[in-house]
């Protein structure tokens, strides 16, 4: 074991478990920990890296848990520790050794859209949290910011960084009209009486630890898992006919989605990965209506991608209402005229959130798409109303069209990134249509369900700056601009627990308003924590109300 010096930070960096997509991203990670050591030496610390480069796999990350294991058992328990990130990453890599470690945990992400860096430090942060692991969290630029330095010097001189959580109000001491309430309890007892199914295609995506509801938490929302497995999609897929599929793409292009076909199949997107995605969503369609489930979760990112195609366009298409029809043997449409709600990478904190969001907005009288994105990165943007910092929220699938605007008429597929996918696969890729939202985010955190939720605004940018945040990151994927009232980028960084956040669209900013207080309310009664973040109106502090009564009574 390597011996403490006082001065010196011990660093580690978690990768993809993909070989491809730790070369592609290793130059940005090396440039990031180059600006992270000079920010420890402006305050007198050293870095030592944890583990080496190397030069036969050509970049320098953990890669696999075998690895991470291996790397912390050499690194001393109560050094100080930073997890350095600048790509997507697993976190089940360094979650057994961070489990362990006695020392102060940093865990920094550079704040660059060129790769999932900072939802890779999400994901991480929402892992720790559910293992109940005491971790400190910052995130920068160029690494030279006042916030950055200030929240360095700290957790180097206290071991912890103090975050601005000022925007975050507890659901159990506010009160809203007791109509929200009345409205969010009933059709909550009704769900968990009524009770429903979760069907999840392999448990467990690409690390991601906190995504895993425990059955003991989930089933007292009335929500049950149905164990499936990607074997048994792929398996119903080879039985799907090529006329089905072929209808289902003659839908899709009638309905006009655009279609960026090549004929490379390593590098393009071809007609005849398209056709296996249509294959892949009748099997899935017809799989989730054998086991009566209410929200199907496909894994995909490991074994499926090694199969066939991604599925993500089969995600954006389930997570619509207006979908290509799908039979059954005896001719029966399934789920007609209905979403099947998909939680991407089965994210089975997502797949609640989804199912809870879907019927209730169908209650409501609302069309209740919705879905999970990446909190990829954001920037300030002037969109008429001054500076204000806008989101870039976006996904690899999972998006329906029922959010881009011009619905599928502005939307196209394009080929998954080959360093993710080898066997391609396309996107449902759209600009996410202007208007009021709601965001949550349900997390474990205690041995309990939490969730985070408030408004926002999808907002329109101008195609050309749309387009200069695609360049950005992704450019095959779909993508939100959102605004999110009353949280700014600091307070959200360093309170959101996961990668993910769920969106769904609200008619007017009132009604998103409402729906929040409502949806707030049907959490709570399911038994979960609920915590309103920035400005929902209409929810009174529960000292203000009392203050308030009091004031009024009379003299
Ligand atoms: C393709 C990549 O693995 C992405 O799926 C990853 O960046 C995520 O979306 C993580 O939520």
């Amino acid at each position: 074991m390597a011996p403490v010096t006082p001065q010196e930070i011990v660093l580690v960096a978690s990768g993809d478990l993909r070989l491809a997509a730790n070369q592609n991203c290793w130059a940005a990670q090396q440039a990031m920990e180059a600006q992270l050591s000079a920010a420890l030496a402006r305050q007198g610390y050293s870095v030592r890296r944890a583990h080496p480069y190397d030069p036969a796999k050509q970049h320098g990350f953990i890669d696999s848990q075998k690895m991470g294991m291996d790397v912390f058992r050499g690194i001393d328990p109560h050094q100080p520790l930073i997890v350095a990130e600048s790509v997507w990453q697993y976190s089940h890599h360094v979650l057994a050794g961070l489990t362990t470690h006695q020392g102060p945990i940093l865990t920094v992400a550079n704040w660059s859209g060129q790769w999932p860096g900072l939802v890779g430090m999400l994901n991480l942060n929402g892992c720790l949290t559910k293992a109940g692991v005491t971790y400190s969290t910052l995130w920068s630029e160029d690494f030279t910011d006042e916030f950055f330095e200030a929240g360095l010097r700290q957790w180097l001189r206290e071991g912890h960084v103090a975050q601005d959580a000022s925007h975050v109000k507890s659901f159990a001491a506010a009160t809203i009209p007791s109509a929200d309430e009345q409205t969010g309890r009933a059709f909550a007892r009704r769900l968990r009486q009524h009770k429903a199914i979760m069907g999840v295609f392999d448990e467990g995506c690409m690390g991601m630890y906190n995504a895993i509801v425990p059955d003991e938490l989930l089933h007292p929302t009335g929500v049950f898992k149905e164990r499936l497995s990607q074997a048994t999609l792929y398996a119903s897929m080879r039985t799907v006919t090529d006329a089905d599929a072929q209808q289902v793409l003659d839908w899709l292009l009638a309905k006009g989605l655009k279609f960026s076909w090549g004929t490379d199949e390593a590098t393009q997107l071809t007609r005849a990965q398209t056709l296996e995605q249509c294959k892949m969503y009748i099997a899935a369609v017809r799989l989730a209506a054998e086991f009566g489930c209410d929200t199907i979760g496909i894994q995909y990112q490991q074994g499926l991608k090694d199969l066939t195609v991604a599925s993500d366009l089969v995600e954006g298409l389930l997570n619509n209402a207006d979908r290509p029809p799908v039979y059954s043997a005896a001719g029966q449409e399934l789920y007609a005229g209905k979403a099947l709600p998909h939680f991407n990478e089965v994210d089975e904190c997502a797949g609640l959130d989804a199912l809870l969001t879907y019927r209730l907005w169908e209650e409501l009288g609302l069309p209740g798409e919705t879905t999970l994105h990446d909190l990829r990165w954001g920037e300030l943007y002037d969109t008429g109303e001054g500076e204000e910092f806008v989101w870039l929220f976006l996904i690899s699938g999972a998006a329906p069209p029922a959010h881009f605007v011009g619905g599928y008429q502005g939307a196209s597929s394009e080929r998954q990134p080959p360093m993710y996918f080898r066997l391609g696969g396309g996107s449902l890729k759209g600009v996410s249509r202007p208007g009021s939202i709601v965001w949550s985010r349900v997390y474990v955190m205690d041995g309990k369900l939490h969730c985070d939720l408030g408004v926002g605004e999808a907002v329109a940018l101008p195609a050309a700056e749309t387009e200069r945040r695609w360049q950005a990151t992704t450019p095959e994927w779909p993508i939100m601009h959102a605004v999110l009232r009353g949280v700014n980028r600091n307070q959200m960084m360093a309170r959101h627990k996961a990668n993910h956040i769920q969106v769904v669209y609200a008619p007017y900013e009132a009604k998103a308003h409402q729906a929040c207080r409502i949806k707030a309310a049907a959490l709570a009664e399911l038994g979960v924590e609920v915590h309103f973040c920035g400005d929902v109106i209409g929810t009174t502090p529960a000292a203000a109300k009392a203050k308030h009564q009091l004031l009024s009574l009379p003299g």
